[in-house]
């Protein structure tokens, strides 16, 4: 269970948000909305403990995230707005990567899978920065068809780029990851094809 109580945040001297709480209990999905700049990725990265809030706290599985740092990013597994990569590895190597520092143990058949799963079957071998916008982001979605154990996905924009079919087979896999049990936060703008609406945040009606 994550629960969020309270949070405010502070950009400059903007208040993008305040008396903001929320919690997500294993097998829910949480939609944060709201128009351009109005703190979406500002509140997931509260959220995974990357940024702090102006007040308020975070609790997961009913401890303050700060007080077992590590712990709590163990089960996290986060994708950014950009997808980080080294544009002169391939997406094998930038998927193998990734994974090591994060400390997930996955061989490498498994990430093949992951990324013909995904459809870069014909650029596992490709310089990542001749990859198109989609197919880059992509190659940080592969992470989520590895089973590599983290319940708490927190994705921004995790659609942007693909197309309809790689939108169906994305809003699949998060669908089943909650049907396991999973917890999923995203930000999206488009409309997916999960297999239960989420929950909606919409961070223009949170008092600012
Ligand atoms: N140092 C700063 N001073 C003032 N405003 C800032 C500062 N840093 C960020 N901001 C503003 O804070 C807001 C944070 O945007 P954030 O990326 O969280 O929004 P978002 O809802 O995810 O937007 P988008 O839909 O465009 O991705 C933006 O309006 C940005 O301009």
């Amino acid at each position: 269970m994550l629960y969020a109580a309270d949070l405010a945040c502070l950009k400059g001297d903007r208040l993008l948000f305040r008396g903001l709480s929320l919690q997500v209990a294993p097998g829910a999905m949480l939609r944060v909305a709201g128009p351009n700049g109005f703190g979406k990725t500002s509140l997931l990265r509260i959220l995974c403990g990357l940024a702090h809030p102006e007040a308020g706290e975070i609790r997961w599985n009913g401890r303050p995230i700060a007080s077992d740092r590590e712990s709590f990013h163990r089960t996290l597994l986060y994708l950014g707005h950009a997808p980080a990569l080294n544009d002169l590895l391939t997406p094998l190597e930038n998927l193998r990567f990734t994974c090591a520092a994060a400390g997930d143990e996955v061989d490498e058949d498994a990430c093949v899978d992951a990324l013909v799963r995904i459809g870069l079957a014909d650029q596992l071998d490709l310089p990542a920065r001749v990859l198109s916008q989609g197919q880059r982001r992509r190659v940080g979605l592969a992470r989520l068809f590895l089973g590599i154990g983290r319940s708490l996905w927190v994705l921004d924009e995790p659609f942007t780029a693909l197309d309809a079919a790689a939108v169906a087979d994305l809003a699949t896999t998060l669908s089943d990851h909650c049907a396991a049990g999973g917890l999923v936060i995203l930000t999206t703008h488009q409309d997916a094809p999960f297999a239960a609406p989420p929950t909606v945040l919409d961070l223009s009606k949170v008092a600012a």
